[in-house]
């Protein structure tokens, strides 16, 4: 862990700015799953190589992670040199512009992670810098910021969230027995990591079948982080009335279904505190939609193979996190992680992208990027 006393002003520039910008990075995280549409940004004011303010941004409509640093920092930012993962903002939003806060409070340098996509900046703010004769630099532990809002920027992007599909089989490719039993596939660790997952992602997603087989709870469970909105996706409403996502003590419920489809179960929802809303059409690409509309920036896909198949059709899935167990359970009727995508030949596979994959107690998890489609 990096703690401000690890600074050292006798460290060569690039190797201190690095170690400043992880900072800020881990700065930003302490908002993991709570700033949605807004990014997570972490702020360093440094003067004479010693960090004298930090700062990041908790949710939106609060103040940006430059003014938290600033303000930490006083009479003490004058002169001295910010370090922010993401461009200082040029704009008003729901807040004032960021660029005018760092040139008022007299900085020399500015050091950006990564320019915002944000297309009402997108430059603007290293510009207007650069144009009241602050140094900028741009860049530094770049790929870090750009995966820690990979989410923002997809949001941004593609205005709609981005899509991970998480789940967890078995050696033989199975992710429950015939009966549909699953609990347990993973090791406490694997299921350990997929809570801490939940907590940095805005909402996460099943479908009637998950909740009549597994009758989940899909919270972060003993992880003090942020329970994503619990989305079911039922056509028929055909689902148990007790099932435990059904409390809405802990975390929020929503259930996505289609015009006119069982009103009583839906005033029962309604009583229980769970959201009901009827789509015309239900589909993961109009769910997806609807989630961009409530400012997500990062959906959760924790559900069976037919439904994941169809989020991957309809590009709702950039991303996969497969957590394989070294078990074997067999069955020829066995259900499988993603379902029918019509393929017939090999050559049709989806090869993913910038594939990594790492031991997590005794299971392994496979992570990498669907191929985007071309538009
Ligand atoms: N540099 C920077 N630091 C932060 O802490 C931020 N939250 C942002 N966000 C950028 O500004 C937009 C949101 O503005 P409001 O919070 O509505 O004023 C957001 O879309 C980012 O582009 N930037
Ligand atoms: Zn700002």
């Amino acid at each position: 862990m990096l703690t401000p006393t690890a600074v050292s002003s006798n460290m060569v520039g690039t190797e201190f700015d690095s170690l400043m910008m992880q900072r800020c990075l881990q700065l930003a995280r302490r908002a993991l799953g709570r700033t949605s549409p807004n990014p997570l940004v972490g702020a360093v004011v440094v003067q004479d190589g010693e960090i004298v303010g930090e700062g990041f941004h908790p949710c939106a409509g609060e103040p940006h992670a430059e003014v938290f640093a600033l303000r930490a920092a006083g009479e003490k930012a004058r002169g001295a040199t910010i370090y922010v993962s993401l461009e200082p903002c040029n704009h008003y939003g729901r807040t004032p512009p960021c660029s005018e806060g760092l040139i008022a409070a007299g900085v020399s340098k500015v050091v950006v992670g990564m320019v915002d996509p944000n297309p009402l900046v997108a430059g603007g703010g290293i510009a207007r810098l650069r144009a009241a004769e602050i140094e900028v630099l741009v860049g530094v532990e770049e790929a870090a910021c750009r995966q820690l809002n990979e989410g923002f920027i997809h949001r941004i992007v593609h205005k709609r969230p981005l899509g991970i599909l998480k789940y967890a089989m078995t050696l033989d490719g199975k992710i429950a027995t015939s009966s549909g039993h699953s609990a347990w596939i993973t090791n406490p660790d694997a299921r350990s990591e997929v809570h801490q997952l939940r907590a940095a992602c805005d909402a996460v997603i099943v479908g009637g079948n998950t909740v009549r087989q597994d009758n989940p709870f899909l919270t972060c469970h003993q992880w003090d982080g942020n329970n994503p909105l619990r989305v079911v996706m039922s056509r028929s409403l055909n689902l148990p009335e007790d099932a435990r996502l059904w409390d809405v003590a802990e975390a929020p419920t929503l259930v996505l279904t289609q015009e006119g489809s069982s009103p009583d179960f839906q005033k029962m929802l309604h009583g229980k505190g769970v959201k009901v809303i009827e789509l015309p059409l239900l589909t993961p690409d109009h769910v997806m939609a609807h989630l961009y509309e409530l400012g997500f920036c990062s959906v959760l896909w924790e559900c069976g193979g037919t439904l994941a198949a169809s989020a991957i059709a309809q590009g709702a899935v950039q991303k996969i996190l497969a957590f394989i167990a070294p078990k074997i359970i067999g069955g020829s009727h066995a259900p499988t992680p993603v379902g029918d995508l019509g393929f017939t030949t090999m050559t049709e596979a989806l090869r993913l992208e910038n594939v990594c994959w790492r031991v997590v107690g005794s299971d392994c998890l496979v992570e990498g990027y669907l191929p985007q489609k071309s538009q």
